[in-house]
């Protein structure tokens, strides 16, 4: 107990139970701050985005303001809250769900201070152990687990938060505390770095102390004037625990964390004496089995009984020293207090395995449950890919029917261009040769009236060119009458195309 404190000591005649504030009094609160809370703000963001349809996530989120809050929003209440540690239930528990991977993922080691593991350890020998935190139970296990010195909660038997038995700073909730364990509230001996809480505390009838600090603020004079103050856990001192029950014992002492020192307690020095008297036990117990063995030999006929006794070694090995009772009543009530308590520590062990078993298992349904929801996204993303694709090829085909269609037109509207000119062409041609005809028709007029006239003066030459120009004039007309049979032909056959196009095209 601190110098300082003004107060009379603490009577921990009657204790049974110790049951420890967390930050500030096992665990510096600068490590709470600067890397849980601080992991919380950082990553809270990132965390809240990849878990936001998780059914725990969503019922977490939802106690923050009692309302469905947009992921910007919860981000923002969880930070703001972090940083000023405020208890809310929403907060608490999206806080642990991060502890959770900070711890297995980041690597986070959880401060204790110096004594911290080794009173633990020793106390759980004679006390039950509990913790009671702002924090939930399950961020407590978390902290508990991975400490500096190792895993500390096989020396916990329980662990109490604030949405279990209220807040720290009424008495009521040590009554409750009380009554879960099963004690009277003056069996449990309290330390908090909390003024109020201890004085709730007390109000309620517990044994309670303050514990000073490295990081936490410093006491008022009025403080260490009123309350017991501790500096460290070593400074309570457990002369005459209440007995407690040989099955209240947590499994402590079979996973001693690696780094705890080791200092030899009255507890200790007791176990040491008991195994000093239980060898001597054991001794005395061999020394009278050989005894009754070579009387056996000795004797020269072999009674029913003796036979008896050869066939059953088990049971001569234990009657003589129960016949006899060489030892002290003393000694032989140790002995099975021993046996008692290796059994209840066997027992233990098995059920740390199952449990442990347990958590393997779990966890690994948790990682099957986390590869298929991603199974399930990459099947999603899968389908909203193919469709889009799906959606692109139709929009495809159609732009290339619209393309062909428009070819088709265009093709068409040539087509009966085409046909249009062939009829003009033909047109002209046909008035070409009208006013040919008639031409050649004046001509052949005139040539005859040359003939006419040049025969008389000309004789028989003059007579001969105008055969020939004759001539040259039918075959003019039968080559020109051949070029329309031709063209006609042309313009029926286009006509006839243009006929048998199926749709109808508007030129
Ligand atoms: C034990 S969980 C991490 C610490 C925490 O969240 C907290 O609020 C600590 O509060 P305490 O009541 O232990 O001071």
């Amino acid at each position: 107990m601190s110098a300082e404190s003004g107060c009379a000591s603490l009577n921990m005649e009657k204790s049974s139970v110790i049951l420890l504030d967390v930050a500030g009094t096992t665990t510096s609160i600068n490590f709470v701050k600067d890397v849980l809370f601080k992991y919380v703000t950082d990553n809270v963001a990132e965390y809240l985005k990849e878990k936001w349809d998780e059914e725990s996530v969503k019922e977490a989120v939802k106690k923050i303001k009692d309302e469905d809050l947009e992921l910007e929003a919860a981000v923002k209440a969880v930070k703001e809250m972090t940083d000023g540690n405020t208890s809310n239930h929403g907060v608490k528990t999206i806080q642990t769900m991060m502890y959770e991977k900070g711890y297995e993922n980041g690597g986070i080691k959880t401060h204790i201070f110096d004594e911290v593991a080794s009173c633990v350890e020793t106390w759980s020998k004679t006390h039950k152990l509990a913790t009671y935190s702002v924090g939930t139970c399950a961020a407590q296990k978390l902290l508990f687990s991975h400490t500096v010195s190792g895993d500390l909660t096989s020396f916990i038997a329980n662990y109490f938060d604030q949405s279990v038995v209220g807040e720290k700073t009424k008495k009521e909730s040590y009554e409750k505390i009380a009554k879960e364990l099963e004690v009277k509230c003056e069996e449990i001996v309290f330390v908090s770095d909390n003024v109020d809480e201890v004085k709730a505390a007390k109000e309620a009838g517990l044994v309670a102390a303050v514990i000073e600090r490295d990081g936490n603020a410093a006491l008022s004079d009025e403080v260490k004037k009123e309350q017991v103050v501790l500096t460290s856990f070593k400074d309570l001192t457990f002369e005459n625990p209440a007995k407690r029950k040989i099955e209240d014992e947590p499994a402590a002492s079979e996973a001693p964390p690696t780094k705890v020192a080791k200092t030899e307690t009255a507890e200790e020095k007791i176990e040491a004496e008991q195994k000093v008297e239980k060898e001597n036990v054991e001794k005395k117990a061999a020394e009278k089995k050989e005894e009754v063995e070579s009387m056996e030999v000795d004797s020269a006929t072999e009674t029913p009984e003796t036979k008896k006794k050869e066939e059953t070694p088990a049971a001569t090995e234990e009657k003589p020293a129960e016949a006899e009772k060489p030892a002290p009543k003393k000694e032989e009530e140790k002995k099975e207090k021993e046996e008692e308590k290796k059994k209840v520590t066997e027992e233990k062990k098995v059920e740390t395995e199952e449990k442990k078993v347990e958590k393997e298992e779990k966890k690994v349904e948790k990682e099957e449950k986390k590869v298929e929801t991603e199974e399930k996204k990459v099947e999603t993303e899968e389908k909203k890919v193919e469709k889009e694709e799906k959606k692109v090829e139709k929009e495809e085909k159609k732009v290339e029917k619209e393309e062909k269609k428009v070819e088709t037109e265009e093709k068409k509207a040539e087509e009966v261009e085409v046909a249009e000119e062939a009829k003009e062409e033909k047109k002209e041609e046909e008035e070409k040769k009208t006013e040919e005809t008639k031409e050649n028709g004046t001509k052949a007029v005139e040539v005859e009236e040359k003939e006419n006239k040049s025969e008389l003066a000309n004789g028989v030459e003059n007579g001969n060119v105008a055969a020939e120009e004759k001539q040259n004039g039918e075959e003019k007309k039968e080559e020109e009458a051949k070029k329309e049979e031709e063209s006609e032909i042309k313009v029926k056959k286009l006509e006839e195309a243009v006929e048998s196009t199926p749709v109808a095209v508007e030129v």
